[in-house]
C-alpha cells in the first residue's frame, strides 16, 4: 500500500474555520492508512513558551493569565467545532490538562517539554474527532509512541519498527509533530517548527511515497512574497537548495526536514492550505531541477567567532535554543548567525570560547548556482553602494553569498535587489493551442520574433495542440520543423495530462496562448492559473464566460500576480483594449462605444452587391480565414456580441452576454444543426439578406451590421448589436470591406469622438496582435 503523509502548520490550523478547511483537504486527498502530522493551533507553542517562563519567573499572575489564554482558544475551538456529548467530553479533558498543568506548578514540577507538546497534542485530537464527525476513520496519535531518541539520536531501526506495527489499521492517523521521547519515556521536542521534520521522518519511516507540507504560502518563492509582489514561485526546487536555505533560516522548510529524505525516493511538495488548488512546489532530487535565485532576509543576528568548535556541536546548539543556527568558515575560523535573543544562552554554553565580531544584524543572503554567484555578488554590491546601505560583513561561498548590514532590507530595496539579481533568468515556457487559420501563421511569425525577445528572454515553446493531439516538449519545440515533430510526435491528450504537463514544467513563467475557438478549452483556464500560467486569448469564451466564474478567475489571477491580454478578442490587431485602458488609467470617463466590431460581417456587408448571393460570400469570408470556425457565430451576431461584452467588462460594467440585445443577421432557425444542413438551406440566408438590403436601399441608406454601448449619467446600461440602415456617406456606410470601426465617446471626447479603424480580422493582423500581447506581456514581466 503506498501511503503519503500529509503535515498542516499551526497557521493552518489557526481558527475553527481553518479546521474545517483543512478536514475538507483531507478529505480530497487522503486515503486510509495516510497519515496528517500537525503543529500547534496557530501562537500555541509561543503561549505554551510565555506559560513556561513565567512559571520559571515564579510569576504566579503572569502564569494564571497566560493559562487563561489558551484555555480560551482552545475552548472556542472545542464550541465551535462540537456539539453534544463529543463537546462535553473535550471539554472536560480540556479542563482536566489544565487543572493538572496548575497543579504540578504549584508543586514545583512543571516540566518544559511536556508541557510544550499539549499544543500538538490538542491539534491533533481536535482533528481527529472533527474528522470522525465528518464520517471520517481517523485516530490521533502521540508521537512519543512512535519516535525514541537515545543520547537525542532517533533510534531509527526501533522507530520503523513500532511505526509499521502501530500503524496498520484502515484509518487516517492524526499524529502529533515536534514531539518523541528518550529511553526513560520523559518528552523531547524536535526544535522549533520541529513538525516538518517529524512529517519527513514518519514519511521514511513508513515507507511513504510522498509527503506533502500544507502551509500559508504556496510554495517556495525566490524571495517573501509579502515583501516583493513580484516574487516567483518555483515549481521545483533542488534538495540541495532548499536544505541551504533552511540552513539560512528562510521560513518555508525547517532544516531537519529534508534528512530523512535523503537516498529516498519520497516526494516532496510544498503547498497551500489556503488555496489547495494551486500548484506546489515540489523539492526534488538533484538533477531533477535547474539551481534557482533567491534572496532570504535576516533580522536581529549577532555574528560570532567560535574557537575550536566541535563537530555536532552546532546541531546541539541549534537543540538548546529551539533556533536553526546558520554556520560557515572563513580563514579556518568558525563563524555562527545567531538570532540575537539567544546568543546569551550560546554563550553561556560556550564558556569563554565566543567573540561577537558583530552585534544586531541585519541583511540577506543571495542563493544561486556556483556559476552565475560571483556575478551577482558584485551586483548586489554595487546595488548596496548605490543605495548607500552599509554592508558591515559579507561572505562567499560556493552556492550562496551573505551580506550583513546594519539596516534592515526594506520591501523597496528588496525589491530592487530581487529586480537587478533574480528576475534576470527570464525563462517564459509557451504553450501554443490552436494551429487552425490564425495559429498556424502565427507560429510562421514566432520564429523571428522570439529571436527577436531572446535578449531579454529565453523563451521557448514547449507544447503545441490542436483538439485531439499534442506535441509537449519542456526542453523546447524546434520552431523551424515543428512540422516534421509534430508527424513524429504527436500524441493523443486530455485535459487531465496536459494540466499535469503543464504543472510540471521547471520554467520561471509560463503563458498559455489560446489560439482556438474552443468553449471547452477556455473552461481550463482556472488549472492553467492554478499551475501559475499567465493566459494570452484569442479566443473569446472565457473573457464571455458567466460572470460569477469570470471574477473568480480574475480574482485568481490578481492573488497569483498572473497577467492575461486578450487583444485580439475584439477587433484583431487593432489596439482597442490599449485605447480603452489609458483613456480610464489618465482618469477619462468613457460613456459611449458604437461602431462595427465583426472583421466578417463588415466585409460581408461593405462587399455585397444586389447580383450576388450573399451566401456565396459568406463562403468566401471563410475561405479568406475572417470567420469563426462556424461562420454562424458571426452571422447570428453572437460573436460581435461577445466582443461588446468584453469591451464592457474593461469598463468595469457588470454584464453578462444575455445583456447585451442581439439581433441576428440571419434567420434563427438557420443556427441549428450541423454546418452542412446549413448549407443545404443557404437560400433562405440569401433570401432573408437580400429583403434587409432592399428595405435599407429603398431609403437611400446601406445596410450595415452595428453595436452599440451606451452608460448613461445615471449609470443605467444598454447595450445592443444588430442590423442598422447607415445614412449615405457616413463613415459606418463607407467602411472598407473588413474593417472595424469603434467610436468612443468620454469626457474629453464628447463632441468630437476617439474613432479607432483598421482591418478587424484576418489571419496576418490577428496573429501579429497575438505577438504584440506577447511582447507586452513579456513587458510586464520585466
Ligand atoms: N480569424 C480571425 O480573423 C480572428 C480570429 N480570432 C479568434 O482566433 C481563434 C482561432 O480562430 P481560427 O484560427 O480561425 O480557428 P480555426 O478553427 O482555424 O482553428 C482552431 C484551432 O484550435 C484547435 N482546437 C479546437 N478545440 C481545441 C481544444 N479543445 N484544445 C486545443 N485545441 C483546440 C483546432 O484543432 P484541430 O486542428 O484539431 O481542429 C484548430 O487547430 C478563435 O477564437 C477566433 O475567434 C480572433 C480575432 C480575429
Ligand atoms: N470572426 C471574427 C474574427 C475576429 O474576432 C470577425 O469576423 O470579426
Amino acid at each position: 500500500m503506498t501511503r503519503v503523509v500529509h503535515k498542516f502548520g499551526g497557521s493552518s490550523l489557526s481558527s475553527a474555520s481553518r479546521y474545517q478547511a483543512v478536514a475538507q483537504i483531507i478529505l480530497g486527498h487522503c486515503k486510509s492508512g495516510d497519515c496528517v502530522v500537525v503543529s500547534a493551533a496557530g501562537k500555541t507553542t509561543n503561549t505554551l513558551v510565555k506559560l513556561w517562563q513565567s512559571y520559571q519567573q515564579q510569576d504566579q499572575q503572569a502564569f494564571s493569565d497566560v493559562l487563561i489564554q489558551l484555555e480560551k482558544h482552545q475552548s472556542e475551538l472545542v464550541d465551535e467545532l462540537f456539539s453534544g456529548d463529543v463537546h462535553r467530553a473535550l471539554k472536560a479533558q480540556l479542563d482536566a490538562e489544565l487543572v493538572a498543568i496548575t497543579q504540578l506548578a504549584q508543586q514545583s514540577e512543571l516540566q518544559e517539554s511536556p508541557l510544550l507538546a499539549h499544543g500538538e497534542l490538542w491539534s491533533a485530537r481536535l482533528l481527529a474527532h472533527y474528522l470522525n464527525e465528518l464520517k471520517v476513520a481517523a485516530r490521533s496519535i502521540d508521537a512519543r509512541q512512535l519516535f525514541t531518541l537515545h543520547d537525542a539520536q532517533l533510534l531509527h531501526q526501533q522507530n520503523k519498527a513500532t511505526c509499521y506495527a502501530q500503524l496498520q489499521d484502515a484509518v487516517v492517523y492524526v499524529v502529533t509533530g515536534f514531539i518523541a521521547q528518550d529511553c526513560d519515556k520523559n518528552t523531547v521536542t524536535l526544535g522549533r517548527n520541529g513538525s516538518d521534520y517529524s512529517a519527513t521522518l514518519l514519511a521514511s519511516y513508513i515507507d511513504a511515497s510522498a509527503v506533502s507540507i500544507w502551509t500559508d504560502t504556496q510554495g517556495v518563492y525566490s524571495t517573501d512574497p509579502r515583501k516583493v509582489s513580484n516574487a516567483l514561485k518555483y515549481p521545483k526546487v533542488c534538495r540541495a537548495q532548499a536544505n541551504l536555505l533552511a540552513r539560512l533560516g528562510n521560513p518555508v522548510l525547517h532544516a531537519k526536514t529534508l534528512s530523512p529524505l535523503k537516498g529516498s525516493n519520497i516526494k516532496l511538495q510544498v503547498r497551500s492550505s489556503y488555496e489547495p488548488e494551486a500548484s506546489p512546489t515540489e523539492i526534488v532530487k538533484e538533477g531533477y531541477s535547474k539551481a534557482k535565485r533567491f534572496i532570504t532576509t535576516f533580522e536581529n543576528l549577532d555574528l560570532v567567532r567560535v574557537e575550536n568548535l566541535a563537530k555536532g556541536e552546532v546541531r546541539t546548539l541549534s537543540q538548546l535554543i529551539q533556533h536553526s543556527i546558520h554556520h560557515f568558515i572563513v580563514n579556518g575560523e568558525a563563524y555562527l548567525l545567531l538570532p540575537a535573543t539567544f546568543t546569551h544562552i550560546v554563550a553561556q554554553q560556550l564558556a569563554g570560547r565566543i567573540n561577537i565580531v558583530e552585534s544586531n544584524l541585519q541583511g540577506c543572503a543571495l542563493v544561486a548556482s556556483s556559476s552565475e554567484l560571483s556575478g551577482l555578488k558584485q551586483q548586489a554590491e554595487q546595488l548596496f553602494h548605490d543605495r548607500e546601505v552599509v554592508v558591515r560583513f559579507a561572505h562567499q561561498d560556493s552556492d550562496y553569498a551573505l551580506f550583513l548590514t546594519d539596516q534592515a532590507l526594506d520591501s523597496d530595496l528588496l525589491a530592487v535587489l530581487h529586480d537587478k539579481l533574480i528576475n534576470k533568468g527570464r525563462e517564459i515556457a509557451v504553450i501554443i493551442a490552436g494551429i487552425g487559420n490564425v495559429g498556424d501563421v502565427f507560429l510562421q511569425q514566432c520564429e523571428q520574433q522570439i529571436t527577436r525577445l531572446q535578449s531579454q528572454f529565453d523563451l521557448k515553446v514547449v507544447g503545441l495542440l490542436r483538439s485531439k493531439e499534442m506535441v509537449f516538449s519542456p526542453s523546447g519545440i524546434e520552431l523551424s520543423a515543428w512540422q516534421t515533430q509534430w508527424k513524429n510526435e504527436a500524441q493523443s491528450y486530455n485535459s487531465k495530462s496536459l494540466v499535469e504537463h503543464i504543472s510540471e514544467l521547471d520554467y520561471e513563467h509560463k503563458v498559455v496562448i489560446d489560439i482556438t475557438a474552443s468553449e471547452a478549452f477556455s473552461l481550463l483556464y482556472p488549472d492553467f492559473v492554478a499551475s501559475d500560467c499567465h493566459l494570452i486569448s484569442a479566443n473569446k469564451y472565457a473573457g464571455t464566460a458567466d460572470r460569477g466564474w469570470y471574477q473568480s478567475l480574475r480574482e485568481q489571477q490578481r492573488e497569483r500576480n498572473l497577467h492575461w491580454r486578450y487583444n485580439t478578442s475584439v477587433g484583431a490587431g487593432l489596439p482597442i483594449n490599449f485605447a480603452l485602458a489609458d483613456l480610464q488609467n489618465s482618469g477619462d470617463v468613457i460613456t459611449s462605444i458604437e461602431g462595427v466590431f465583426s472583421g466578417t460581417l463588415s466585409w460581408l456587408c461593405s462587399s455585397f452587391t444586389a447580383d450576388q448571393k450573399f451566401s456565396d460570400l459568406v463562403l468566401a469570408a471563410q475561405e479568406m480565414g475572417y470567420t469563426e470556425p462556424d461562420p454562424r457565430e458571426d452571422l447570428s451576431g453572437r460573436d460581435m456580441q461577445r466582443k461588446l461584452l468584453i469591451l464592457a467588462r474593461d469598463l468595469g460594467l457588470e454584464l453578462d452576454v444575455d445583456d447585451i440585445a442581439l439581433e441576428p443577421l440571419m434567420p434563427v432557425h438557420l443556427a441549428e444543426g450541423s454546418w452542412d444542413d446549413f448549407l443545404a438551406k443557404r437560400d433562405e440566408l440569401d433570401t432573408f439578406y437580400a429583403v434587409k438590403y432592399q428595405q435599407a436601399d429603398d431609403e437611400g441608406k446601406s445596410l450595415r451590421y452595428t453595436g452599440q454601448l451606451i452608460i448613461s449619467d445615471s449609470g443605467t446600461v444598454t447595450a445592443k448589436v444588430g442590423i442598422a440602415f447607415a445614412e449615405a456617406g457616413s463613415a459606418i456606410a463607407n467602411l472598407t470591406p473588413g474593417d472595424n470601426i469603434f467610436v468612443i465617446k468620454s469626457v474629453w471626447y464628447e463632441q468630437n469622438p476617439l474613432v479607432i479603424q483598421g482591418p478587424g480580422a484576418g489571419k496576418e493582423v490577428t496573429a501579429a496582435g497575438i505577438h504584440s500581447d506577447l511582447y507586452w506581456l513579456t513587458q510586464q514581466l520585466k
